[in-house]
């Protein structure tokens, strides 16, 4: 896949460095001996996993290695049937994902659904409205940010496959989170659209973790400082991206010959 930058920024990117403004980073999220499993199928299998601020995280692996289930656990959508979650201190593993989009922990989501009937500028504001502080950016601002500002009086149910994924970065963007959890964004996006997000990403500022699922090898070559591979709900691997990309086992989880599923190769 080629990956397009947009021709010229709207901003400037965003510095890996900086201070949270209202000093709430905190330790970030840390889970531990997460265990969930679909009847006799064990689908999540991890000891640890921890997010701290500023990551830049991919989460990879074979179809149906867990991904989505971990960040459906992270989020409070999915409850594992044990494990703990603390979040900046405080045990959060009780708390759904209504509690935890507040307390700072956003997401997007693989079939994103949003709100079809209302305007991509209405979704933004609804993503924003538990601000407990100044908002980031105003909704045009996040809108322009993502490259929809032409379509803010659209509906957001007629938009475009690639334009619906962006406008729910957008929503999860608005409510302002500290860690934000990202289901595969670049699935069907075009070029431009690849590389827009990439850039939104890296605007993103040093407090805010950034954790990805993701199937394109290129958008997490080009975001991503720490990678953990995933295989039938277990660790497989985990470091930095580089080594990790590298690493032959991974590649040969990848190609099925180390019993994974089918996946684009690292
Ligand atoms: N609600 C459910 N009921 C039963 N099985 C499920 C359910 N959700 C997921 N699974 C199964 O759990 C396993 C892990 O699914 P999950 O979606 O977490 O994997 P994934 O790594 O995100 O896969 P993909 O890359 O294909 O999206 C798969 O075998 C999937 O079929």
């Amino acid at each position: 896949m080629r990956i397009v930058h947009p021709v010229e920024p709207d901003q400037p990117p965003s510095p890996r460095s900086g201070r949270d403004p209202d000093h709430a980073h905190g330790n970030g999220l840390v889970a531990s001996g997460l265990r969930h499993a679909y009847g006799p199928l064990t689908v999540l299998d991890l000891d640890t996993f921890t997010i701290a601020p500023g990551d830049r995280h991919a989460v990879i692996g074979p179809n149906g290695a867990g991904k989505s289930t971990l960040l459906g656990v992270l989020a409070g959508t999915i409850r594992a049937q044990t494990g703990q979650l603390t979040y900046n201190g405080h045990t959060v593993t009780r708390h759904g994902a209504e509690w935890r989009a507040r307390a700072g922990i956003g997401r997007t989501f693989q079939h994103p659904t949003l709100w079809p009937d209302l305007t991509c500028l209405d979704c933004v504001r609804i993503g924003g409205w538990h601000h407990r502080r100044n908002p980031d950016r105003t909704p045009m601002e996040t809108l322009h940010l993502v490259g929809l500002a032409d379509h803010a009086h659209q509906h957001a149910g007629s938009l475009s496959h690639g334009h619906r994924r962006m406008l729910d970065l957008a929503v999860a963007i608005a409510g302002q989170p500290r860690i934000l959890l990202l289901d595969e964004p670049a699935a069907g996006l075009t070029d431009t659209e690849t590389g827009r997000l990439i850039d939104v990403i890296h605007r993103m500022p040093s407090w805010i973790a950034v954790v990805l699922v993701e199937h394109h090898m290129d958008v997490v070559a080009a975001v991503a400082d720490w990678i953990t591979v995933l295989h039938h709900g277990r660790r497989h691997t985990a470091g930095p991206a580089d080594t990790v990309r590298a690493d032959p086992r991974v590649a040969a989880l990848y190609l099925g010959t180390n019993g994974g599923g089918h996946a684009a190769h690292p």
